[in-house]
């Protein structure tokens, strides 16, 4: 299921990483050890009642001139416009309205996107609703007090959130084609793959420029079935600043993922793998999809017959924490083996939608507990009652046991591994769930 998007946006100060760390509590989701992006948290998932979104932190502003200042949050609501599904514009009720607000709200306005206008630091609302009214005049709507520090007001803020997101029904319809994210690092060839992907096939509708998103989606027909592909292409280079570029990229990739079933990451096979591609695979991981490693530019590669057999395991080292993601090596210039990007694609979105029996399920753990005891500790066994899977998507299994202590990831790992002995599994990760179940049996 793909969640829907909800980007912060606001001037230095007004309390936007206060904002974001009471909305994400503790499911904070770091894009850790990226170069540049370390000190800020970029995006986390929330929950709110029954809903789950993203949020996303659209960027740090370093308080310099007031023009820099705007050009900034510009570039921020540029971001957000693009991203989101609904904008949270946040201003403070202590600075009050100043001229970057109103530039930022008519830009936001002129974009059509939804957009909650939110004050802060409304710590006492007796004593700074009058100064709320102020806001009106942004011409984007009523002004929501909030105190981000003390969660003030918090509640109706998004239940104004959530009402801009999708319906089932139109979630639903979204979600009837297959949705296939290409992402990866500049210059690894993205849109050389969608292109090529448009010249040979059939085309209901390209470049149906992101009615929403700034990724484009290109519809493709592949042997009678359609396929939606979400291109992450073309990044702008006028964000000049190294840390906004990189931020920006992230956002962008999140974003896409977050829409797609299916994962490309593109590497560069002139290049090799590198650290960066390893974070970027990192969010599909993360997010649960099916991923595809598409090792492009084969064609550039002077080849012998141990080559691809070096490339596989140089790439399966570098992303070692999924090894179900499967690799395929292309070439957008020659078209080479292309086709069989698109059965790979089937095969894994067949698997990410996969249910398996929970009777299949037990015969296995059964079998599998008989072959190696599960580990116990201070004189204490660990006992496995019972596997069901309970949703796909990735395909996500609740085991019971007496204890969950005594479930260590190693133990788990193993009966993850014995299930893909079975049904493969290829392309999606797998989510164990472990629950403690009090009783004898
Ligand atoms: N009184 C009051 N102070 C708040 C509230 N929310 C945030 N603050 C304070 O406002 C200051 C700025 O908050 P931040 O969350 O860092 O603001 P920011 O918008 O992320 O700032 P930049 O990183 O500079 O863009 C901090 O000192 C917060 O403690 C609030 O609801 N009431
Ligand atoms: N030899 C070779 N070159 C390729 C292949 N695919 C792409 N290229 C070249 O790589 C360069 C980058 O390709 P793009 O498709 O623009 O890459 P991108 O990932 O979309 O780049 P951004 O827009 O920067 O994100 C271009 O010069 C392409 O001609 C390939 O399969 N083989």
């Amino acid at each position: 299921m793909s969640k829907p998007i909800v980007a912060i946006v606001g001037r230095p100060n007004v309390g936007k990483s206060t904002l974001f760390n009471a909305l994400a509590g503790e499911t904070i989701s770091i894009v850790k050890d990226t170069p540049g992006v370390t000190r800020d948290r970029i995006y986390a998932d929330a929950t709110w009642l029954n809903y789950s979104f993203t949020l996303i932190d659209t960027g740090g502003i370093e308080p310099e001139s007031k023009d820099v200042i705007l050009a900034q949050m510009r570039d921020q609501a540029q971001i957000a416009i693009d991203t989101a599904d609904v904008i949270i514009f946040i201003t403070d009720v202590r600075q009050g309205l100043v001229d970057a607000d109103s530039k930022v709200a008519d830009m936001l306005r002129r974009s059509g996107k939804p957009v909650l206008l939110v004050v802060n630091k409304v710590d006492s609302f007796a004593k700074f609703m009058p100064d709320v009214y102020e806001f009106y005049n942004l011409g984007i709507g009523d002004p929501i007090p909030i105190s981000a520090s003390s969660k003030l007001g918090m509640g109706d803020m998004l239940d104004e959130v959530v009402k801009y997101f999708p319906t089932e029904e139109e979630e639903e319809e979204e979600n009837e084609i297959p949705h296939i994210a290409i992402v990866g690092k500049p210059n690894v060839g993205k849109s050389s793959i969608v292109n090529k992907l448009l010249g040979q096939n059939r085309v209901i509708v390209s470049n149906v420029a992101g009615t929403t998103r700034d990724a484009i989606d290109t519809n493709v027909m592949w042997n009678g079935k359609e396929y939606v592909f979400i291109d992450t292409a073309g990044l702008r280079r006028k964000n000049k600043i190294k840390e906004e570029l990189e931020r920006y990229s992230i956002i962008r990739t999140v974003t896409a993922v977050e829409r797609a079933d299916v994962v490309i990451v593109v590497i560069d096979a002139v290049e090799g793998i590198t650290e960066q591609d390893a974070k970027i695979a990192g969010i599909a991981h993360e997010r649960g999809k099916g991923v595809i490693i598409a090792v492009n530019k084969w064609d550039a590669v002077e080849k012998d017959d141990k080559t691809i057999y070096k490339y596989t395991n140089k790439v399966r080292e570098v992303l070692a924490y999924m090894p179900y993601a499967e690799i395929l090596f292309i070439s957008a210039q020659t078209g080479q083996r292309l086709p069989k990007l698109f059965e790979t694609i089937d095969m894994v979105l067949e698997n990410q939608t996969l249910r398996i029996q929970t009777g299949v399920l037990n015969e296995i753990m059964t079998e599998a507990i008989a072959m190696q005891q599960p580990p116990s500790d201070k004189g204490k066994r660990l006992k496995l009652y019972y596997m069901t899977q309970v949703s796909i998507k990735p395909p996500t299994f609740v085991i019971f046991v007496n204890d969950k202590e005594l479930m260590h990831f190693s133990y788990t790992r193993y009966l993850e591994n014995k299930i893909r002995e079975a049904f493969g599994f290829r392309g999606t990760s797998l989510k164990f769930i472990i629950r403690e179940r009090n009783g004898e049996k």
